[in-house]
C-alpha cells in the first residue's frame, strides 16, 4: 500500500493501446493557454498521435473534442445541472457542499474547484487510469440516464467518475458535464484541426517531408475536405470511417447530403428596402418570395419511406409534426423516392388562412398525438435533394422547377411560397404590402440564375430577407443569449426587471468577455446564467455605449454597442446560444443604420416639405437624437443605466426639424464607428410592463437625465454580497420570464 499524491502520474500511452484520458485533459489545458491557430496546430498534434497509436479512438476524441456525444440532430446532450454536479464533487471528494459552493464562487468555475478538491485529496491507491473510451462510453450512460431517480443515478455515476480522475482530468470532467469547456475551441476549429491531423498522419505514413508552404497547402485542402464533408453529413462516425478507410480524398465524394441527416440551413441577410436589394442583385435574375413567420422545417424522406421534419437547428420535430407526416404523401408526385424539401411551418386556421406566430409557439414540442390544436400548413421554398441526387449546387430555378413539378399544393396543408420573379420596384413594393396584408413577414429576395446555389449553413448574399418592421430601423431583430437578470422592483417585484444580453463571437467562440461574460462591473446583474437561452429582440436603434464592453480585438477604445428601446419579441426555442447573432452582424447592423441615417439626413434636407408624412419618421428621429447623446456621454457615465433606459421606453419631445437634423448629424457616432468594432451586451426590460410604461411615459415628457436612478447600481451592490459569481441554467420556459405576445 502507498500514498501518491493526485496528478503527478505521468501518462502512458503506447500504440495499439486506448488513449489515455489523461493526455487529452493535458491537450485541453495547453489549448486552455494558446490563443487562434495554435490552438488548432495543439489539437492536430494530439489527433495525429491518435491517429497514430489509436485510431479507434478517434472518433470519441473528436466528439469529446466538441463536447458531444453524437451527432447533434440525435440530441443527447450531457448538460447536467450545476447542483448535481456539486453534489457528485462533494461526494467524491469527502468535502461539504457548502465549502465547494465557496470556492466556486471564489474561481468562477467547477472544474478547477474540482481539480483543486482532487489534487487535496491523499489516496489509498492511485486509481486505474481513464481512457477516452471509457470516460466517452460513462458519459454516454450517464446522459441516457432517464426515470424517477434519475438525477441521483447521475450524482453517483459521476462521482464514480471522478474519485478514478487525477487532476487536471476531473478539471475538463467536470466542465464537460457542465456543458462548457472554456477553452475556446469550436467546431471549426477542430474540424481544421481534424485536416491537419490526416494530412500530417499520411505523410507521417508515407515517410514524406513536407514543411512550409507546401504543407500549408496540404492541409488547405484537406480542412476544405473536412468542412466540405462535414456540412454535407454534420456527421463524425461517418466522416472519420470514410477518412479512415478509404482516405481523405474521398470525403466529398462519400460523405454526401442524404436524406436523414439534417444540414444546417441556408441563412439570409436583413436589408432595410428595395434600394439595397436593387444595389446588390443589380443585374441579376431574381425571385422574391413571402417571408412567412413561422418554424423552418426541413423535410426528409429516406428511401426507405422514412420521413423526418428538423428544426434549422437540426433538431429532430418529426414528433412535433405528426399530421404533416400523415399527409405528406398526398403532396408527392408520382416516381418520388427521396428527397429534402426546404420549408416554412406555420398555424393556420381551418380556412387556410395564416396565423401569427405565437399560435404556433404554443403547440406541443414532442410526442404530439394530433395536431394539438394547432392545424399547420407547410409552405415550401426549396429542393435539396431528390431521388438520390443533391441539388444543392444546382441553381434556385432548376430547385423549383423540380419542387413544383413533382409536389402539389394540398388546400389547408402543403403549399409553394407565394412569389413573383421581377426587379421592378414597384411591383416588389406592392408584392412587399400584399405579404404584409397576409401576415407575412415582408419578403425573401433570392437569385435565381447566377450564384444561385443553395449555400448549407451559411448567410448568403443570394438570400436577402427584407422585414415590415424593419423597413426605416436596423433591418433586423436579434438573437442575444441571455447572460444575466435583475431582480425587479417596485411594478416589477417577484419577476425580473431587466436582463443582461449578448452576442456571440464566434472567432473567440466567446461570448465577449476576459473570462465568459463581459459586461460593465457596474452592469452585473443579480443572477448569472450559462449560455443556453436565447431572446428575439427589437430595437429602435443600434448605438455605441461606453457601459457596454466590446470584444477585445474588434474594438480599439473598449467601446461597445447597445441597442436602443429593446423590446422583447419570444423566446427562440430554434436557436442555441451559439447561433446568437454574432458580434459581427451587429456591427454591420450598425454601420448599415448609420450608412441609411446620413442618406436620410440628405433625402431629408433635399425635401423639406414633406412633413405630414414624416412624422412617424421623426419619432425616432428623436429617438436617435437623445440615445445618441446618451450613448456618447461622458460626463455621467454612471447614470446611463440602460436598464433605465429601457424602462424609460421612447420619451418624445417635439423638436424643430432643422436643429434635429442638425444635433443628430453633430452626435451621430457615424465617423468614429468606421474605427470601431464592437459586440453588443444589452439590457431590456421585459415586456408587458414596458409596453404599458411606453404609454404612459409618451404622456409625459421627462427629461431623461432626471429619470435617471441607479437601480441596478445597487442591485448589483447587494449581489455582491450575495452569490453572484453563480452561474444557473435558466430553464427553457423560465416562468420569471414574462412573455410578450402583443408586440408583433
Ligand atoms: N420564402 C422563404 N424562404 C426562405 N426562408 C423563409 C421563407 N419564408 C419564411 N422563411 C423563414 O425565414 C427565416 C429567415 O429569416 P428570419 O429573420 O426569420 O431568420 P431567423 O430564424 O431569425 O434567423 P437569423 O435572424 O439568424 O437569420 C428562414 O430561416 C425561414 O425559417
Ligand atoms: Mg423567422
Ligand atoms: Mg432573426
Amino acid at each position: 500500500m502507498f500514498f501518491s499524491k493526485a496528478g503527478k502520474a505521468a501518462v502512458e500511452w503506447a500504440r495499439g493501446t486506448k488513449v489515455p484520458y489523461k493526455e487529452f485533459a493535458l491537450t485541453l489545458e495547453k489549448i486552455e493557454d494558446l490563443s487562434g491557430k495554435k490552438k488548432i496546430d495543439e489539437l492536430a498534434q494530439f489527433f495525429t498521435k491518435v491517429l497514430d497509436f489509436s485510431p479507434d479512438d478517434l472518433t470519441a476524441c473528436v466528439y469529446m473534442s466538441v463536447n458531444q456525444l453524437g451527432p447533434s440532430y440525435e440530441g443527447l446532450e450531457l448538460g447536467v445541472a450545476e447542483n448535481s454536479l456539486i453534489k457528485a464533487v462533494a461526494k467524491a471528494t469527502g468535502r461539504q457542499e457548502s465549502t465547494i459552493k465557496t470556492d466556486l464562487r471564489a474561481k468562477g468555475d467547477l472544474g478547477t474547484v474540482a481539480q483543486q478538491s482532487r489534487s487535496k485529496q491523499r489516496m489509498i491507491s492511485t486509481p486505474k487510469a481513464l481512457t477516452v473510451p471509457t470516460v466517452f462510453k460513462k458519459l454516454t450512460e450517464i446522459a441516457k440516464l432517464s426515470g424517477v431517480s434519475a438525477m441521483n443515478k447521475k450524482v453517483d455515476a459521476i462521482s464514480g467518475l471522478l474519485i478514478a480522475c487525477e487532476g487536471i482530468e476531473a478539471r475538463f470532467l467536470v466542465r464537460m458535464l457542465a456543458g462548457k469547456m472554456r477553452i475556446g475551441l469550436g467546431e471549426q476549429s477542430v474540424l481544421s484541426a481534424l485536416g491537419y491531423a490526416f494530412t500530417l498522419s499520411s505523410l507521417a505514413k508515407n515517410e514524406k517531408k513536407v514543411s512550409g508552404e507546401k504543407l500549408d497547402s496540404l492541409k488547405d485542402a484537406n480542412v476544405k475536405r473536412v468542412k466540405t464533408a462535414y456540412c454535407e453529413c454534420p456527421n463524425y462516425d461517418r466522416l472519420i470511417e470514410v477518412a479512415l478507410t478509404e482516405g481523405v480524398e474521398a470525403l466529398v465524394e462519400k460523405c454526401k447530403l442524404s436524406p436523414g441527416i439534417p444540414l444546417k440551413p441556408m441563412l439570409a441577410h436583413p436589408t432595410k428596402g428595395i434600394d439595397e436589394i436593387m444595389r446588390r442583385f443589380r443585374d441579376q435574375t431574381m425571385t422574391c418570395e413571402w417571408k412567412y413567420d413561422g418554424e423552418r422545417g426541413q423535410i426528409h424522406k429516406r428511401e426507405d419511406g422514412q420521413i423526418f421534419i428538423y428544426s434549422r437547428n437540426q433538431e429532430n420535430n418529426t414528433t412535433k409534426y405528426p399530421d404533416i407526416i400523415e399527409k405528406i404523401s398526398t403532396c408527392i408526385g408520382e416516381g418520388v423516392e427521396s428527397f429534402i424539401v426546404d420549408a416554412e411551418v406555420v398555424a393556420i386556421d381551418e380556412s387556410g388562412m395564416i396565423l401569427p406566430f405565437q399560435v404556433l409557439s404554443t403547440r406541443k414540442r414532442k410526442n404530439v398525438t394530433d395536431d394539438n390544436g394547432v392545424k399547420v400548413g407547410v409552405f415550401l421554398f426549396d429542393l435539396l435533394y431528390f431521388n438520390g441526387e443533391p441539388l444543392v449546387r444546382e441553381p434556385l430555378r432548376k430547385r423549383r422547377e423540380l419542387l413544383r413539378s413533382n409536389f402539389k399544393k394540398i388546400e389547408g396543408s402543403f403549399y409553394f411560397a407565394t412569389s413573383v420573379d421581377t426587379n421592378d420596384t414597384d411591383e416588389i413594393n406592392a408584392f412587399f404590402d400584399e405579404a404584409v396584408q397576409n401576415k407575412c413577414e415582408g419578403l425573401m429576395i433570392k437569385t435565381l440564375d447566377t450564384e444561385a446555389t443553395y449555400e448549407i449553413s451559411r448567410r448568403s448574399k443570394s438570400w436577402l430577407k427584407m422585414k415590415k418592421d424593419y423597413v426605416d430601423g436596423v433591418g433586423d431583430t436579434l438573437d442575444l443569449v441571455v447572460m444575466g437578470a435583475y431582480i425587479g422592483n417596485g411594478k416589477r417585484t417577484g419577476v425580473y426587471g431587466g436582463y443582461l444580453l449578448g452576442c456571440y463571437n464566434p472567432a473567440t467562440e466567446e461570448y465577449e468577455t476576459p473570462i465568459y461574460y463581459q459586461f460593465d462591473p457596474t452592469l452585473k446583474p443579480d443572477d448569472i446564467f450559462a449560455p443556453h437561452l436565447v431572446f428575439e429582440v427589437k430595437c429602435a436603434d443600434i448605438t455605441i455605449s461606453p457601459r457596454h464592453k466590446a470584444a477585445s480585438g474588434l474594438s480599439e477604445d473598449g467601446k461597445g454597442i447597445s441597442l436602443r428601446f429593446p423590446r422583447f419579441l419570444r423566446i427562440r426555442d430554434d436557436k442555441n446560444a451559439e447561433d446568437a447573432t454574432s458580434s459581427e452582424q451587429v456591427l454591420e447592423m450598425y454601420k448599415n443604420q448609420e450608412l441609411s441615417a446620413n442618406q436620410k439626413i440628405e433625402k431629408e434636407e433635399d425635401e423639406d416639405n414633406d412633413e405630414v408624412e414624416e412624422e412617424e419618421k421623426e419619432d425616432i428621429d428623436e429617438l436617435n437624437k437623445t440615445n445618441t447623446s446618451e450613448g456618447s456621454s461622458k460626463e455621467n457615465p454612471a447614470k446611463t443605466e440602460v436598464k433605465e433606459e429601457n424602462k424609460n421606453e421612447s420619451p418624445k419631445k417635439p423638436s424643430p426639424k432643422k436643429t434635429e437634423k442638425k444635433s443628430r448629424a453633430k452626435s451621430s457616432p457615424v465617423k468614429k464607428a468606421d474605427q470601431k468594432k464592437a459586440s453588443v451586451a444589452s439590457i431590456f426590460s421585459s415586456s408587458k410592463t414596458a409596453k404599458k410604461e411606453e404609454m404612459e411615459l409618451k404622456k409625459e415628457t421627462v427629461s431623461p437625465n432626471k429619470k435617471r436612478q441607479s437601480p441596478s447600481t445597487s442591485d448589483s451592490e447587494d449581489s455582491n454580497n450575495e452569490d453572484s459569481g453563480k452561474k444557473r441554467q435558466p430553464a427553457k420556459k423560465r416562468s420569471r420570464v414574462i412573455v410578450d405576445s402583443d408586440s408583433d
